[in-house]
C-alpha cells in the first residue's frame, strides 16, 4: 500500500499519483499478462483481445462465441447448448440453501421498491394557441444484461440489472453470463434471474458475450442495449460495440475512496477498503484523511484483516499495486481529492458526514457514516451497485430505471399556433440557407 503526504506534494503530483489510466490503456498484472500470452500465443493488450474478440464475434457469430467460450473459459458448448434451460433453472433452485433464497428474496424486494419510486413519465404541457408539448417514455424493447461470474458468482448484479430492467417494462430481458469449466451456471445466479423475470439466458462471459449481445449470432439475439459490471475485457467491449447497441456505462473493476477524520474507527475502514479489493486485482482502495493516526492505524488493520481472509491472493494484489492512503492538512482537502477522484464508492466515515455531502460532486454512490458499509449497497439497500468506475463518475450515472427507457418529442400546433410563429421559423430557415425547410411551413398558408 503507497502512503502520501499532500504537504510533501504539490496538486499536480497528487493527481498524478491519483489519476486512473484511461481504460484502453490500462496495463494488465502479471498474471492476466501471462493468461493473454497462454491464450492468444502472443502478448497482446487487454484492448489488443477484446478488438479481436469483438471483430470475430461480429463476422462469425456463433462459431467465434463457442470458440472463445471453449478457448478462455474452458466449457465446451454447441449454438444448440448456450442457452440455459428451464429445466436447469428448476434443479438450480431446487438445490438452493433456503436462507439465501429468501435473503435473495428481500434484496430483490427492496431494490424493486426503490427502484419504483421514481419511474419516468411521459408528460404534456399546454402552450398558446392550443398547442401541446411533450415526452413520450418508452420502456427499451430488448436488453442484455451482463452479469460478471470470473472470480466469483453475482447474483445481486442479477437483481441490480433485471429489476430496474423490468420496472421500466421492458419486454425482453437477455441475460449473458459466464459458466465455469464444466459449463455450469451458479445456482443462486439462476435462482436470482427467475426472480427478476429474466426472460432468456446464455452460458457465455467476457468480451464474447457482449459483442454476441451488440451484433446478434445465430444463436444469440441482438439488444438494443447493453447493462451491466464486469471486468477490464468487459469494460473495453461495451465501449467497443457502443453505437451497435447502446450502454450503460463503464462499470469496470470496483474501486473504493473512503473519506475519514480521526473519528472512524481504523478496522472498518480497512473491513471496507479490503471489501472491494477482494472484487479484482485491478480493484482499487483508497483512503483520504486528516489524521495521520488513523493513516497508521488503517495501515496495519489492513494487513491484520488480510492475513486471515480465507480467498486472500486476488485482495492482496490489489492492495499492493492500487491501494493508497493520503494525509491531508484538513477534511476539505480530501473532499477535493475525492472529487478529482471521481470513486465508484465514496465512504464519508466522518464526524458529521452529511455536513460534507454538498461539497461531494463526483461519485457513483455515497455511504454515509459507520453504518452504511459499502457491502450494504452491493447486496441489500435498494439503490443499484452498478456503477461506473475509472473517474466516469464525473459523467456518468448509476443504473437506474430511466437507464432502461428512451426519451421522444411530441409536438401538436394548431394552425393558429403556427401562424403565430411561422414567420420566425421561415427566417431561420432562411438564414440557414434551407429553402425547403422554410416552405414546408410557408406551404401550410401562414
Ligand atoms: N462497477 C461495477 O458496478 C461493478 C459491479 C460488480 C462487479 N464489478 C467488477 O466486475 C468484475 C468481475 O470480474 P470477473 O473477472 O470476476 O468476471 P467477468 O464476468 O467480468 O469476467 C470474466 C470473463 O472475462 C473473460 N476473461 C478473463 N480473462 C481473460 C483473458 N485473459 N483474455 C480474454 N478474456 C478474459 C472471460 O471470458 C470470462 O468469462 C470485477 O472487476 C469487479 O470489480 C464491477
Ligand atoms: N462492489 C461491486 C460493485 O463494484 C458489487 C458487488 C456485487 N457483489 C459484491 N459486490
Ligand atoms: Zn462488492
Amino acid at each position: 500500500m503507497k502512503r502520501i503526504y499532500s504537504s510533501c506534494l504539490s496538486k499536480e503530483e497528487i493527481a498524478e499519483i491519483m489519476e486512473k489510466p484511461a481504460f484502453d490503456k490500462v496495463v494488465l498484472g502479471a498474471g492476466a499478462k501471462a493468461k493473454v500470452k497462454e491464450l492468444f500465443g502472443e502478448e497482446l493488450s487487454a484492448q489488443q483481445v477484446v478488438e479481436r474478440i469483438v471483430e470475430d464475434v461480429r463476422n462469425q457469430g456463433n462459431e467465434a462465441v463457442l470458440k472463445y467460450t471453449k478457448l478462455i473459459d474452458g466449457a465446451n458448448f454447441t449454438a444448440d447448448t448456450l442457452e440455459v434451460t428451464q429445466d436447469e433453472i428448476d434443479s438450480a433452485i431446487a438445490g438452493v440453501d433456503k436462507e439465501v433464497l429468501a435473503a435473495l428474496e428481500a434484496a430483490a424486494a427492496n431494490v424493486k421498491k426503490f427502484h419504483a419510486e421514481k419511474v419516468p413519465e411521459s408528460w404534456f404541457t399546454e402552450r398558446e394557441h392550443g398547442a401541446i408539448l411533450g415526452q413520450k417514455c418508452t420502456p427499451l424493447d430488448r436488453v442484455g444484461i451482463y452479469v460478471p461470474g470470473g472470480t466469483a458468482a453475482y447474483p445481486s448484479s442479477v437483481l441490480m440489472n433485471a429489476v430496474p430492467a423490468a420496472v421500466a417494462g421492458v419486454q425482453e430481458i437477455i441475460m449473458v453470463v459466464p459458466p465455469d469449466r464444466e459449463g455450469r451456471v451458479n445456482p443462486y445466479v439462476l435462482a436470482a434471474a427467475k426472480l427478476a423475470g429474466v426472460t432468456r439466458i446464455f452460458k457465455v462471459g467476457g468480451a464474447q458475450a457482449v459483442a454476441a449481445l451488440a451484433f446478434g449470432t445465430e444463436t444469440i439475439p441482438k439488444v438494443d442495449k447493453i447493462t451491466g459490471p464486469g471486468n477490464i475485457f468487459v469494460t473495453l467491449a461495451k465501449k467497443a460495440v457502443y453505437g451497435h447497441a447502446d450502454i450503460d456505462m463503464l462499470a469496470g473493476p470496483s474501486e473504493i475512496l473512503i473519506v475519514a477524520d480521526s473519528t472512524a474507527d481504523p478496522r472498518y475502514v480497512a473491513a471496507d477498503m479490503l471489501s472491494q479489493a477482494e472484487h479484482d486485482v485491478l480493484a482499487s482502495s483508497i483512503l483520504i484523511t486528516d489524521s495521520a493516526d488513523l493513516a497508521g492505524k488503517v495501515d496495519k488493520e489492513v494487513e491484520r484483516q488480510l492475513a486471515v481472509l480465507p480467498r486472500k491472493d486476488i485482495a492482496a494484489q490489489s492492495i499492493e499495486d492500487n491501494g493508497l492512503i493520503i494525509i491531508t492538512k484538513d477534511i476539505f482537502e480530501a473532499i477535493e481529492l475525492a472529487n478529482f477522484s471521481a470513486p465508484e464508492h465514496l465512504e464519508l466515515l466522518t464526524a458529521e458526514p452529511f455536513k460534507l455531502l454538498p461539497y461531494v460532486r463526483h461519485a457513483g454512490a455515497i455511504f454515509m457514516g459507520p453504518y452504511s458499509p459499502e457491502p450494504l449497497g452491493d447486496y441489500f439497500a435498494g439503490p443499484n451497485h452498478v456503477l461506473p468506475t475509472g473517474g466516469t463518475a464525473r459523467f456518468y450515472s448509476v443504473l437506474n430505471v430511466e437507464t432502461f427507457m428512451k426519451k421522444t418529442s411530441v409536438i401538436a400546433y394548431t394552425q393558429e399556433a403556427l401562424a403565430a410563429v411561422s414567420s420566425q421559423v421561415i427566417k431561420l430557415a432562411e438564414a440557414e440557407g434551407l429553402a425547403a425547410h422554410a416552405n414546408a411551413v410557408r406551404v401550410r398558408g401562414n
